[in-house]
């Protein structure tokens, strides 16, 4: 009887076991799974001036926060001079606003700003050649000889050309546009993207390998393909990674176009430089190219493959920031365009433009400046990965393997270094004297250049790493600026729709924003 009477409640609780024990098996198991599907991460930073924790799935769900939205999330969580930590999808990333911290990272050898750019970049999987025996040292040696012994030194020369050639790539390219009341409409990023390469391509190559229509092809389709499977590579199970870069990259397409044309020609410039006399740097400039074999000959560590590696992270680094920070620049004259008429009559004040005139114009300077400070390309700079472990003088401790960076974007809004910060001041840099005379504004003293590098304004990275490619970028963007602004009306087609997305810390311009633009009359 007793028995009958339970039976139900016996079925009930049997039922509840299979289901509970069920229940608690799928979690096992799924947490087995989770965790071998989880990234190792390294240890997390400790002694923070905003401590912070996170489980190994919250940290996983950041992680994948922080590529569509590592922007926001890094404005949101900014603490001035304090230091805290969001995570990415490999590491935790320290931020470090205060001087002294940033002193004490930014050219340590305990960090490698190589190792940080190859989390972002998947070196190991887009490398050019397998060589155990590279060295990051020497390389960015190189990079900075070749950018500021060589290039930054020819800038005024180059001027003219690189003038000249912009004024008839853009007008070339504008005219051919349909009109349609009075405007024609540019898809102006892919535009700045294609009429800045025309420029610096014979710069970098020299003209006649750019000539090369199968070369220029490469060369400009190279960077992209590049950046892309770097970040494809990151995210797909590394079984596929073969088949994937194959799909990607079309099995190196562009880069084996790239080597086949290059190859040839650095054997034979290098066994021929190694032929001559070192009797210093005698020879023009003609290109980066040649400038670099010239500078690595007689060194047995720079074969011709790794004159190739050298040369394509250099393109690489100098073709697409460019395009992106002037498409920004573009994006702030049509918000704000009070600003057109005062930077036309500065720009009209010279009848030769000529290098140093357009480098030591005020108004375009401080422009240029405020807008790279609102709306900086990246909202991080200086990042540099921590190849053992550090503990900061004044307490954060850094575990190998984590990332530390300026959180420059934010340091660029601080109030205590720029009043109303979040009032765009296209002027803020200058002042005007009793003589209508335009100079640097006291409060801003010795911070009005746009290759400014100091704590205040870390848009280029920090310390003797800091971007050596500034007064190349720098006077590419001001001649672009200079010619759209004397030259042509222009205005967004739908103001109201956002002109980039952010990806990372980067706001990437879109590529589907549109342009109405015509020649100003009488030009
Ligand atoms: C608006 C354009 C550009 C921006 C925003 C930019 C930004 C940067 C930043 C933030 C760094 C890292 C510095 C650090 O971590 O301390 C860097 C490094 C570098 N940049 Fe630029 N850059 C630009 C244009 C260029 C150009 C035009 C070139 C070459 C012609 C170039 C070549 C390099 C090189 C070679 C490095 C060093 C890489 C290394 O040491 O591994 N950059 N740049």
């Amino acid at each position: 009887m007793i028995a009958y009477a339970w039976a139900p409640f016996d079925n009930v609780f049997f039922g509840c076991g299979i289901l509970f024990g069920g229940i608690a098996v799928f979690l096992l198991l799924l947490t087995a799974w989770f965790n071998s599907i989880l990234p190792s991460f390294p240890e997390p930073p400790s002694g923070l001036d905003v401590p912070t924790s996170f489980s190994p799935i919250s940290r996983w769900v950041w992680g994948k926060k922080w590529l569509l939205q590592g922007r926001n999330l890094l404005i949101k969580a900014h603490a001035p001079r304090q230091s805290y930590m969001l995570p990415t999808p490999k590491n935790y990333c320290v931020f470090i606003s205060n001087e002294q911290n940033i002193k004490e990272f930014a050219s340590n050898p305990d960090f490698s700003l190589n190792q940080a750019y190859d989390d972002l970049f998947s070196y190991k999987h887009n490398k050019l050649y397998h060589d155990q025996q590279e060295s990051a040292l020497i390389n960015q040696q190189y990079y900075f000889r070749v950018l500021r012994e060589g290039l930054t030194t020819k800038l005024a020369g180059l001027y003219p050309y690189m003038y000249e050639t912009l004024v008839k790539e853009m007008d070339g390219h504008i005219s051919r546009k349909s009109e349609v009341n009075g405007w024609k409409s540019i898809h102006y990023y892919p535009f700045l993207e294609y009429v800045t390469v025309s420029m610096i391509g014979p710069i970098f190559w020299g003209q006649p390998l750019w000539d090369v229509p199968e070369f220029q092809d490469a060369a400009r389709r190279f960077p992209a393909q590049y950046f892309k499977f770097g970040e494809i590579v990151q995210h797909v199970p590394k079984i596929t990674i073969p088949l994937v870069k194959y799909a990607v990259t079309g099995g190196n397409k562009y880069r084996n176009v790239l080597i086949k044309h290059l190859l040839p020609i650095i054997r034979k410039q290098l066994s021929e430089e190694a032929k001559q006399e070192k009797t210093g740097d005698e020879s023009p400039f003609c290109d980066i190219m040649q400038d670099a074999i010239r500078m690595v000959r007689g060194k047995a560590y720079w074969t011709p493959e790794r004159v190739i590696l050298l040369l394509e992270s250099l393109w690489r680094a100098g073709g697409h920031s460019v395009p992106m920070t002037i498409a920004h620049i573009v994006n702030s004259l049509c918000e704000h365009p009070e600003y057109f008429e005062p930077l036309r009559e500065e720009l009209q004040q010279h009848q030769d433009m000529d290098f140093k005139t357009l480098e030591s114009l005020p108004l375009a300077n401080s422009f240029m400046k405020e807008v790279i400070r609102t709306r900086p390309l990246d909202s991080a700079s200086t990042r540099r990965k921590a190849m053992k472990t550090h503990t900061f003088q004044n307490g954060p401790h850094v575990p190998a393997g984590n990332i530390v960076c300026i959180p420059s974007l934010s340091i660029m809004n601080d109030a205590s270094i720029y009043p109303n910060p979040q009032v765009f001041d296209g002027f803020r840099f200058v002042t005007a004297n009793d003589a209508g005379m335009v100079n640097e504004s006291p409060d801003m003293k010795g911070m009005s250049k746009v290759t400014d590098v100091n704590l205040k304004f870390p848009f280029w990275g920090y310390g003797k790493e800091a971007c050596p490619g500034r007064f190349f970028a720098s006077i590419e963007m001001k001649i672009v600026m200079a010619i759209l602004v004397s030259r042509y009306d222009f205005k967004l087609a739908k103001p109201e729709t956002p002109t980039s997305w952010s990806w990372r810390t980067i706001a990437v311009p879109r590529r589907d924003s549109v342009l109405l633009i015509r020649e100003r009359s009488g030009e």
